[in-house]
C-alpha cells in the first residue's frame, strides 16, 4: 500500500481514541472546571487573541490549565474564533506535507430532567457509564482529541505532518458562527487540507441486522436536508361556526399525504450499496449471498432495510415531521395553523429534487412552504480507495483500538459542521469513536444519552490498548 503517513498520524487518532474512551478522565476535568477556583496567571503561547470579560476570561483559564501541556507547548498555536470556537495548529517538522484536521463541536442539544436516569447535566455515573448530554455528541469526542494530545504532549511527541483542531460552538444550530469562522479564518492563510476527521459513525454492535459481529462504518459522505415550514393561513372565527374545512385540517391532511407517500427507495442509488457488498461476509447466511449479489437481491434488500428506521435511513430521503403549532382557545377557530418538516436527502437526490416531489404530493395551494434555514445538497462522496491518506490511516487506527477487522464506507445520516470545510479538502471522514448497540440509537438527541466508563467490549481491548500506548508514544 503506496501510504506514506509516519507515527505521527496514526499515533495521535490513536491517542485521541484512546482518551476519547477514557471517560473517567473526562469527568475529572469536568469537576475541575467547576471548582471557584483562583484566576491563574496565563503566559503560555497560546493565550487568547480577542478581549474576554473578566469571568469568561477565569473560565477559560481554568479549561486551559487541564491541559497544560497542550496549551504550553512551543508546537501549538491556539485563538479563539468566532468568540466562542477553538482552533489550534499544531507545528510539524515537513512543511512539504499537507497538514490534516480534527474537528469536534462542544455544543450540545438541550435536554430536560423526565425520563433520566440521572440528571442529564451531572456527569453521574451508574453502573458503569456516565450519564449527561454531550456524553455522545460531542463531548466525548472533544476531549478524547485534547486529551489525546497532552498525553502525547507528556511523552515528548513532536509530529512529522502539521494538524489542525477545530472545536466549533453552533454545530446543533448549523455552525454558522462556530465552524463556518473557523473555515473563514483558514482560507484568509490559504490553508488547504490533507484530509479532515469529524464526527460520525461508531462502531456497530448487532446494529445492523444480520450482522455476526461488530462493524465500524467510516461515513465518506453526509446526506443533504431541507428544513421546511408549513403554512396555513385565512381570518379566525367562532367554534360555533367551523368552516367546513379548517387550517389544522388542512395542515394536518398535507402532512399525512407526505408521511404517506415517502421519497422513492435509492438503494443502490448512492455509496450505501458498495458498504454492502464490501460488508457481505459479515452477514448470516442466506443474506450473505444477497448482500454479494445486490445486483439480484438489491430490491428485497432494500425492502428489508426500510423496516427499521435507521436502515430505512439509508436507502431514502427521508420525511420528518417534527413541530406542529395551531390553535390558542378550545371556543377560537385558529387563524393559523404551521408544521415544520425536515427532509434528510439521499445521495442520488437533490434539493430541488425533493422540493419538486413534496409539492406534487401535498398539491394544495392554501399550504405555503417557507425556510428560515438554508438547504443543502448531499456532501460529494470522498475518497476512500486502498491508497488514500485519511481513509487509510482511519482504517487501520480503528482496526487496532478497537480490534474491529470490518470496516466499510458508509453515508452519514445526520448533519455536521463537515459541511462547511468542503474547500479546504475534498476529503471529509466521519466516525466517532464508541461502540453503540441498537438500543443506543436513541440516546442520540434522546434520553439517557451516556458512555461506558469499561470503554471495551472485551477483556483483550485494555491489553492491547496497553500495549499500543507503549508501543507508538515511547518512540
Ligand atoms: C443499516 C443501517 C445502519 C445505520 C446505523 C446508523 C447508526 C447511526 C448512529 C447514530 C446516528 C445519530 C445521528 C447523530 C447525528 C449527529 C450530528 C447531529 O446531531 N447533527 C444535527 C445538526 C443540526 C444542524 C442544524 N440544522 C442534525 O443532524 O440534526
Ligand atoms: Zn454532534
Ligand atoms: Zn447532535
Amino acid at each position: 500500500m503506496a501510504i506514506s503517513m509516519g507515527k505521527g498520524s496514526v499515533g495521535v487518532l490513536t491517542g485521541v481514541f484512546i482518551a476519547s474512551l477514557a471517560v473517567v478522565v473526562a469527568v475529572l476535568l469536568l469537576r475541575t472546571y467547576n471548582l471557584p477556583e483562583l484566576k491563574v496567571a496565563w503566559k503560555g503561547k497560546g493565550a487568547p487573541r480577542i478581549e474576554l470579560e473578566e469571568d469568561e476570561r477565569e473560565q477559560l483559564y481554568e479549561a486551559l490549565k487541564a491541559f497544560p501541556r497542550l496549551f504550553n507547548s512551543s508546537l501549538v498555536e491556539y485563538e479563539l474564533v468566532g468568540e466562542y470556537s477553538h482552533l489550534f495548529n499544531v507545528q510539524g517538522s515537513d512543511n512539504s506535507l499537507l497538514p490534516y484536521m480534527l474537528i469536534a463541536h462542544l455544543d450540545v442539544v438541550p435536554a430536560t430532567p423526565e425520563g433520566w436516569d440521572l440528571p442529564p447535566f451531572s456527569g453521574e455515573e451508574k453502573e458503569g457509564y456516565i450519564y449527561g448530554r454531550g456524553s455522545l455528541d460531542d463531548k466525548n469526542r472533544v476531549i478524547g482529541i485534547l486529551q489525546g494530545l497532552e498525553f502525547l504532549f507528556k511523552r515528548g511527541y513532536k509530529p512529522r505532518r502539521s494538524f489542525y483542531i477545530g472545536l466549533g460552538h453552533d454545530e446543533e444550530i448549523g455552525g454558522r458562527h462556530g465552524a463556518k469562522e473557523i473555515v473563514k479564518t483558514l482560507e484568509t492563510r490559504n490553508v488547504k487540507l490533507e484530509f479532515l476527521l469529524d464526527e460520525g459513525f461508531e462502531v456497530l454492535d448487532g446494529v445492523i441486522y444480520g450482522t455476526k459481529r461488530p462493524i465500524a462504518l467510516i461515513g465518506v459522505t453526509e446526506k443533504g436536508t431541507i428544513t421546511l415550514n408549513l403554512t396555513v393561513h385565512s381570518p379566525p372565527g367562532h367554534s360555533s361556526m367551523p368552516p367546513r374545512e379548517s387550517r389544522i385540517g388542512i395542515l394536518s391532511a398535507a402532512l399525512s399525504r407526505l408521511e404517506q407517500n415517502p421519497m422513492p427507495n435509492r438503494f443502490g442509488k448512492g455509496p450505501e450499496g458498495a458498504m454492502f457488498e464490501q460488508l457481505a461476509d459479515e452477514f448470516y447466511f442466506p443474506l450473505n449471498i444477497m448482500m454479494a449479489n445486490l445486483w439480484l437481491f438489491g430490491p428485497l434488500v432494500s425492502r428489508i432495510l426500510q423496516r427499521t428506521p435507521s436502515g430505512n435511513a439509508i436507502v431514502r430521503t427521508t420525511t420528518a415531521l417534527t413541530i406542529f403549532n395551531a390553535g390558542i382557545k378550545s371556543n377560537v377557530i385558529p387563524q393559523t395553523a404551521r408544521a415544520t418538516v425536515n427532509f434528510r436527502i439521499h445521495p442520488a437526490e437533490t434539493v430541488n429534487e425533493v422540493m419538486k416531489a413534496m409539492n406534487t404530493t401535498i398539491m394544495d395551494s392554501r399550504v405555503i412552504p417557507s425556510s428560515d434555514v438554508p438547504a443543502f445538497d448531499p456532501l460529494p462522496v470522498s475518497p476512500h480507495d486502498d491508497d488514500n491518506l485519511g481513509y487509510q490511516t482511519l482504517k487501520r487506527t480503528i482496526n487496532d483500538v478497537f480490534l474491529v477487522e470490518p470496516v466499510a464506507p458508509g453515508v452519514f445520516i445526520g448533519n455536521t459542521d463537515s459541511r462547511h470545510y468542503g474547500n479546504l479538502t475534498a476529503s471529509i471522514y466521519k466516525f466517532k469513536p464508541v461502540v453503540v448497540k441498537s438500543e443506543d440509537l436513541n440516546r442520540f438527541h434522546g434520553i439517557n444519552e451516556r458512555i461506558s466508563k469499561e470503554v471495551c467490549y472485551s477483556q483483550d481491548f485494555n491489553k492491547h490498548a496497553t500495549a499500543l500506548q507503549s508501543r507508538i508514544f515511547s518512540d
